[in-house]
């Protein structure tokens, strides 16, 4: 992803992976939340642990930032084994992924983020893999060319995705177990800043955490950057103490309002509901509106919008529910898509 990424991505730059791996679970109990995908995971890595077995592959689903990494390296540490981490993007040729395959050793587990993005010679070398421990390695070019099997060692797989649907049904079938993470509760979020703040030293209020946890999109991710944020205004223009009145003011300073949205989902949502007369409005007219490239609004605004119940998208284009005039603080026009 580029560099230039908003406060509530639930995406994270390159720039900002040092800081989060400060504040990654290191172990099962530690991690927040999930209650279903913790149970289910920790009974599967005791049985494995008990047999002296490897786990099965693991694939994790569900939207970026919600700690599917996290529990592939929680995953490896539990079994005691390494983890290599690589992405569905970074495996260009069913090479590269010979090369990872070949390099491990007994009990490692493999991290495929991205996985539904593995291009399709990489994801069949994958299968055999997966199922046999074994690799077939071409030798030679055009009609001489031979396949030597390689066998692998036992390894874990553990795929992510954020799209489970876009998975090939033979690829999905492979992974013995498949946890779907779901957006996290505001009072999940407010343990998980608090746990945050006693890693970074920082003097977190129950009534901050919880403020910063209700804009956080239901996403760790986002509500440990926002505590950064917060962090930062204590430091330079507060008191040092993160409370309730340095939250406030150290979010209105990064644009970000009480239901978590930023400023372009709020510019998005006030075209709609002043402009555009609460729409339906076509997407590239919005866009262009809104001085974004269509794909911005789309991928970056909109489906945040749409979860919350603030915007619709209907056969004619993008309109505003009630709910977003409310939040607004607008009158919704008479005669909307939405009068009974
Ligand atoms: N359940 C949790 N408890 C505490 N912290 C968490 C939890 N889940 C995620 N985090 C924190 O949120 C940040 C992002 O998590 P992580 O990188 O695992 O997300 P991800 O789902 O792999 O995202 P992506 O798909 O973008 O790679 C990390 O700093 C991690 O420590």
């Amino acid at each position: 992803m580029s560099e230039d990424y908003s406060i509530t991505d639930a995406e994270a730059p390159a720039t900002e992976r040092a800081a989060e791996a400060a504040l990654r679970p290191k172990v099962l109990d530690e991690f927040v939340g999930q209650e279903v995908v913790r149970t289910q995971l920790s009974l599967v890595l005791q049985a494995a642990i008990a047999r002296g077995a490897t786990p099965d592959h693991v694939l994790l689903s569900g939207p970026p930032g919600l700690g599917k990494t996290t529990l592939a390296m929680i995953i490896a540490a539990e079994v005691g084994g390494a983890l290599r981490l690589t992405s569905g993007p970074a495996i260009q040729h069913a090479g590269d992924l010979a090369a990872v395959l070949s390099s491990l050793q007994e009990g490692d587990v493999l991290f495929i983020d991205e996985i539904h993005r593995l291009a399709r010679p990489a994801e069949e070398m994958l299968y055999l893999a997966m199922e046999d421990f074994r690799v077939d390695v071409m030798v030679g070019k055009g009609p001489g060319a031979t396949s030597i099997p390689l066998p692998l060692p036992p390894f874990t797989v553990v795929g992510a995705t954020t799209r489970a649907g876009l998975l090939p049904a033979p690829l999905r079938d492979r992974f013995g177990f498949t946890g779907h993470l779901e957006f996290y509760s505001a009072d999940e979020l407010a343990q998980v800043v608090t746990r945050s703040a006693l890693l970074l030293e920082a003097d977190l209020t129950q009534d901050a955490a919880h403020e910063l946890a209700s804009r956080s999109r239901g996403t760790p991710r986002i509500a440990n950057r926002l505590l950064r944020r917060v962090q930062d205004w204590a430091q330079i223009k507060g008191t040092g103490v993160l409370d309730l009145s340095a939250a406030k003011a150290a979010l209105e300073v990064f644009e970000v309002d009480d239901l978590g949205l930023d400023r372009l989902d709020r510019a998005v949502l006030e075209l709609v509901c002043t402009r555009f007369g609460g729409g339906p409005v076509g997407l590239t007219t919005l866009a262009i509106s809104v001085g974004e490239e269509p794909e911005t609004v789309e991928s970056v605004a909109e489906p945040f919008l749409v979860r919350e119940g603030l915007l619709v998208r209907t056969p004619r284009g993008r309109a505003a529910t009630p709910a977003a005039f409310k939040h607004l603080g607008l009158q919704p026009p008479e005669n909307t898509l939405f009068d009974p």
